[in-house]
């Protein structure tokens, strides 16, 4: 921003309104033709009441006021249709834009919505990405605005042209001095919406903590350690500490702003002053009639009018152009990175093998996951056990195709997941993911997510019941039909622990062949906790079961234990041959977690 040049600015405008004309098509094209339509027809009516003044204007101005207001009335009822008339298209123009504007925020939401949920995982891990997410979500919301703010814009050029054209007809030097009266205020306008961004510029990162320090401070879900903590006081001084920087920043660029905008109106002033006196000595020299001079003041107000319409609507359309520029570019971005991968559909897979399967993450050169050959089989339950960061949940995503292997291939049975195509992968996946989504729905919905329920709310209560759920279920003001939401009204909260065996309950509820659970009891009771790893061995035999958890007793009903070490595994093998082995990581961290 600092080096953009005037032009680049003034470039952006109409890359800004060709953006916004290409939404508007998109969502409604019928309305985009509609406003286009009223506008030329609006500085069409504008020229035609323009000239028609200045036909009325040597009539009206004769000896008798009578015999004047005879002759020009065929003229001034023109100038009172057009002017009309223009208001008319400038009304329906609105009624347009007030339909095409939701529709086209709602259509620029979706699209990030859903790229968002379509893009492979290894966009979010890109450097930035959040930032460009959240700069393009301004953009998004910004675009409610952005017909409107086109329409003005487009409507203050359109009468310009006419009154220019009128005032060129008039007399040539009209013009010029018109347009001197028009250069200082728009430059001037041009230099503040420079200024404004900049202070936008130089707050965002200090806006955006900020807002994401509100969230943290108003939240339920951080209410408790913030009191117990005592940190109400030291959180207070830093989210006060963002409001200074931005309040400082922007107190910076007032001054600047005001000497601007003062300058480019007294200059402004001059020249309009200017052209007045220029029509003053046209007419005391006999160069122009007092009529056509008075034509002349009426069509430089006009332009004047559209004048403050492009400065204004310029500079907004400008800083809009920016936010729609940012929102253009995430999207390119992300669709770049779309879940594309192939075409062969997935069946019920009876194996997986991981042949060198290795992963690395976009930001890190050392990769998280080293080669890995493996092979997991249908009817198997396998453990997958490690010290943090050793690469349990990074290989959990290649068995299950969320990701594509960096180097080496995953399989299920034939085909390879780097061909396949990705839904047709997950359709035969249930995931308890380390973290759990609290999906703000109701309790019946956090349970069937997405799935069909052929079967009313039967099997909604059987697997409800086989997590341990059943009862505190039934217990909620309105069963299944309650609202999961504390923040909602009328929402109701669930305890960690019932959160989880909630997931457990919607991956059972998928009835996959590939059941993967991260974790899936860290914050559940011992009776939970048994509950649940009764029910993965009973369910054992018609799937592929894959556990990831940190507490080692439950390890011992896995037929298969895979212990990672930095990415690697480091053994394989049942619980007790590996923990008797000598040197054994196993027997390492299970003898640790018996001695407290
Ligand atoms: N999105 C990511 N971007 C970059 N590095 C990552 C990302 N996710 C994980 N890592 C890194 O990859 C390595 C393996 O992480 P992973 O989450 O697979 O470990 P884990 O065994 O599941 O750990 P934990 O037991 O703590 O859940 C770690 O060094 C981690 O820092």
């Amino acid at each position: 921003m600092d080096d953009a040049t005037l032009w680049d600015m003034a470039r952006r405008i109409p890359t800004a309104l060709l953006q916004t004309a290409r939404l508007a098509w998109a969502v409604d094209p019928h309305m985009a033709i509609t406003i286009l339509l009223c506008q030329i027809l609006s500085g069409v009516g504008t020229a035609v009441m323009l000239t028609s003044v200045a036909r009325a204007l040597p009539r009206l101005t004769t000896a008798d006021p009578r015999t004047g207001l005879v002759h020009a009335w065929p003229a001034l009822a023109t100038a009172t249709v057009a002017m009309a008339a223009g208001a008319a298209m400038w009304i329906l123009a609105d009624w347009a834009t007030r339909r095409l504007n939701p529709k086209i925020a709602s259509a620029a939401d979706l699209t990030l919505v859903d790229l968002h949920m379509r893009a492979e995982l290894a966009a979010y891990d890109a450097e930035g990405f959040s930032d460009r997410s959240q700069a393009a979500e301004v953009g998004a919301l910004r675009a409610v605005d952005l017909a409107d703010d086109a329409k003005t814009l487009t409507n203050g050029f359109v009468q310009l042209v006419s009154a220019a054209t009128v005032l060129t007809s008039l007399h040539p030097l009209l013009l010029g001095v018109l347009l001197l009266s028009v250069i200082p205020r728009g430059l001037g306008g041009v230099v503040a919406a420079r200024i404004d961004y900049r202070t936008h510029d130089r707050t965002i990162s200090s806006r955006t903590v900020r807002g994401m320090m509100r969230w943290w401070l108003t939240t339920a879900d951080l209410a408790d350690e913030l009191r117990a903590n005592t940190m109400r006081e030291y959180l207070h001084f830093w989210y006060r500490t963002m409001c200074d920087r931005v309040e400082s920043r922007e107190l910076e660029g007032a001054r600047p702003y005001l000497f601007v905008t003062l300058l480019a109106a007294g200059l402004a002033g001059v020249f309009t002053l200017g052209m007045w006196a220029s029509l003053a000595a046209l007419v005391v020299t006999g160069a122009m009639t007092a009529a056509i001079a008075g034509t002349a003041v009426v069509a430089s107000q006009t332009a004047g009018r559209a004048l403050n319409s492009i400065v204004r609507y310029g500079a907004v359309m400008f800083h809009h152009g920016l936010y729609l520029s940012d929102y253009h570019a995430f999207v390119d971005e992300v669709r770049s990175m779309t879940a594309s991968r192939g075409t062969v559909q997935v069946g019920v897979p009876k194996e997986i093998h991981l042949d060198g399967a290795g992963y690395t993450y976009a930001a890190k050169d050392a990769p998280a996951l080293h080669p890995v050959t493996l092979t997991l089989r249908r009817g198997e339950v396998v453990a997958l056990v490690g010290e943090n960061g050793a690469g349990k949940s990074t290989l959990i995503r290649l068995l299950t195709g969320l990701t594509t292997a960096s180097e080496g291939t995953v399989r299920w049975d034939d085909t390879d997941l780097a061909t396949a195509e990705a839904e047709s992968v997950w359709r035969h996946v249930g995931l308890v993911p380390q973290k759990n989504g609290h999906w703000p729905l109701a309790a019946r919905e956090n349970i069937t997510l997405g799935q069909r329920r052929e079967q009313g709310d039967d099997r909604v209560w059987a697997v409800a019941d086989r997590v341990g759920m059943a009862t505190a279920l039934r217990e909620l003001p309105g069963g299944l039909d309650t609202l999961l939401a504390r923040s909602v009204w009328g929402g109701h909260e669930l305890s960690g622990g019932q959160w989880q065996r909630l997931a457990c309950a919607r991956a059972l509820y998928r009835e996959p062949a590939v059941l993967v659970l991260d974790e899936p009891t860290s914050e559940m009771d011992a009776r939970g906790e048994h509950q649940i790893f009764r029910e993965l061995r009973a369910m054992a035999p018609d799937r592929i079961t894959i556990v990831v958890t940190h507490r080692l007793d439950n390890v011992r009903m896995a037929d298969r234990v895979i212990v990672l070490d930095r990415g690697r595994v480091r053994e394989q093998g049942r619980f007790e041959d590996l923990v008797a082995a000598e040197g054994s990581l196993l027997g390492e961290l299970y003898a640790l977690s018996q001695e407290r």
